[in-house]
């Protein structure tokens, strides 16, 4: 079954006929042009249609796998008009403006219906063709985490060594995936701390989490390294964060909850007294976004399946102290896993 077959029996479930796409990354999965940003997709029940403007003619007939209408609103919304006259046609309610909803009222004679996650669902599991772009993006990251890694030492600011990392992405010729994470000290205590002037001191551990993007599609790795020697107490932490995260890792398999692998690695965090320091979710889905399903988060039901790919990632995060988290990219393969992320982690 084609994305576009199996988001048509998702349309049918929610009771559509048509479906008004415009989630950016929606909108390059279901057709392949790759500036979905300025793009909208209308899926009906026997074609789907992409429209966008001039500035991209020649690069949506060289990318896009469905065919074309070049035109802006409100030419766009009565192109579509006469697609969708008197049919159910969904819209995507966690992407479309207010104001979008607005235009599509006023050219539209059709019964508007939100939907959420319906191509969402149909991207959780991915194509060999999406497996081998994000293979692809974290052999690259993998390759320039080696060849930065020696420049991780004290003196080192933390914003030249998240400009090494991206230039390297870049020279290897991917994307910088998202802003790269480089916490250090007292730093690591911020999930999201990216890249400051902070000098990195001896004795630090410092987190470092990247991704490239090739095609499209994301790589996403953490790694918390040690310059010096760290505290005592900074490895406990190290140590029980790796535990963490092996287990979780072993643990991913086609039919496996994720509600159930997050429970496990906070569990062992727990046992270690670091319940609290884990403050976000274990993981979560990577493809054309960052962040997508299934989530791997308390409670989740989500059901892990042969293709997904998600990143494990545990941490622990210390306010005035510091952090560690540290973090695989995982296929799910039909008999258990494969370790996408290579760069080794460090036993300390
Ligand atoms: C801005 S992209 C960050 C990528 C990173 N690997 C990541 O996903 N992180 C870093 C720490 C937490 C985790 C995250 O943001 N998780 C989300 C899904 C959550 O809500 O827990």
């Amino acid at each position: 079954m084609t994305q576009l077959d199996q988001l048509r029996a998702a349309m049918k479930a929610a009771g559509v006929d048509a479906l008004w796409v415009s989630n950016p990354a929606n909108v390059r999965a279901l057709s392949g042009f790759s500036s979905g940003q300025d793009g909208k997709v209308l899926v009906t029940g026997d074609g789907a249609t992409l429209y966008t403007d001039a500035r991209y003619t020649v690069q949506a007939q060289e990318e896009s796998q469905v065919p074309q209408v070049i035109a802006r609103p409100p030419e766009t919304y009565q192109d579509a008009a006469q697609k969708v006259k008197g049919a159910r046609v969904g819209f995507e309610a966690e992407h479309l403006t207010v104001a979008g909803l607005e235009a599509l009222r006023e050219h539209w004679d059709a019964a508007l219906v939100p939907t959420r996650g319906l191509v969402e669902g149909v991207r959780l599991v991915k194509s060999p063709q999406e497996v081998q772009a994000i293979r692809e993006a974290q052999a690259v990251a993998d390759r320039v985490f080696g060849e930065v890694r020696p420049m991780i030492r004290a003196g080192v600011r933390e914003l030249d060594v998240a400009l090494a990392l991206e230039m390297g992405l870049r020279r290897a010729g991917a994307e910088v995936g998202f802003d790269v994470i480089v916490a250090s000290g007292p730093r690591g205590a911020m999930p999201h701390g990216v890249a400051s002037e902070r000098v990195i001191e001896d004795g630090d551990l410092v987190t470092i989490d990247f991704g490239a993007r090739v095609n499209g599609y994301h790589s996403d790795m953490t790694r918390t390294v040690a310059v010096g020697t760290p505290s005592e107490d900074l490895r406990r932490v190290y140590n029980a964060v790796l535990e963490a995260e092996e287990a979780a890792v072993a643990a991913v398999r086609p039919g496996a909850r994720t509600g159930d692998l997050d429970a496990l690695a906070r569990g062992i965090l727990e046992r270690h007294g670091l319940a609290e320091a884990f403050a976000h979710s274990l993981g979560h889905g990577v493809g054309l976004n960052i962040h997508e399903g299934p989530s791997l988060r308390k409670g989740s039901e989500d059901v892990l399946e042969p293709g997904m790919v998600v990143t494990v990632e545990p941490g622990a995060y210390l306010p005035g102290v510091g952090g560690v988290r540290l973090e695989d990219l995982v296929l799910v393969t039909e008999d258990g896993h494969e370790v996408l992320s290579r760069a080794p982690k460090e036993r300390l």
